[in-house]
């Protein structure tokens, strides 16, 4: 695979995940750094986009239900190019019924080399990153000679 080098904005598309035993915590995580999150252009599946939004107000772009499909909108955004950060806090104790699509979801954020965090202690390291709230290269995989190959 050849990669190129894209410029990330200072201004983030960040993409916020939570299973149902994990969704206090992405709140609680929310909820401290809420004022970090304002700076960002937020998604977030469909539950896990109303709870933190009930919670800290933050405006959020709410796509549908993890188990109706909601991982699979994230990830396809991310082969767009439009979500640049996961939080994912997916529940290492439970089997889902859309387990797939959450293997997938993973899959396809370590093929965009997107930065995700699975946990609060991840995702603090993340906000805490200087890179968080500047403009940064990150390498992605070079379609165009990936289909000239091909072809
Ligand atoms: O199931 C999910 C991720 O796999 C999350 O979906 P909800 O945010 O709709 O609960």
């Amino acid at each position: 695979m050849h990669y190129k080098q894209i410029t990330l904005p200072a201004n983030k598309s960040i993409a916020l995940v939570a299973h149902d035993n994990k969704k206090p915590d992405i709140v609680r995580w929310c909820e401290n750094h809420t004022e970090d999150l304002k700076k960002h252009t937020l998604y977030a599946t469909g539950t896990t986009g109303t709870v933190i939004s009930q919670a800290t107000g933050l405006e959020i772009n709410k796509l549908i239900s993890g188990p109706l499909g909601g991982d699979q909108q994230v990830g396809s955004l991310i082969t767009e190019g439009k979500v640049d950060f996961l939080i994912f806090f997916w529940d290492p104790f439970e089997p889902m019924p859309h387990d797939p699509d959450v293997k997938a979801l993973l899959r396809i954020a370590a093929v965009w080399n997107v930065p995700v965090a699975c946990n609060i202690i991840s995702a603090d390291f993340m906000v805490a990153s200087p890179l968080f709230n500047q403009e940064f290269q990150r390498s992605v995989p070079d379609y165009e000679s990936y289909m000239k190959s091909r072809t």
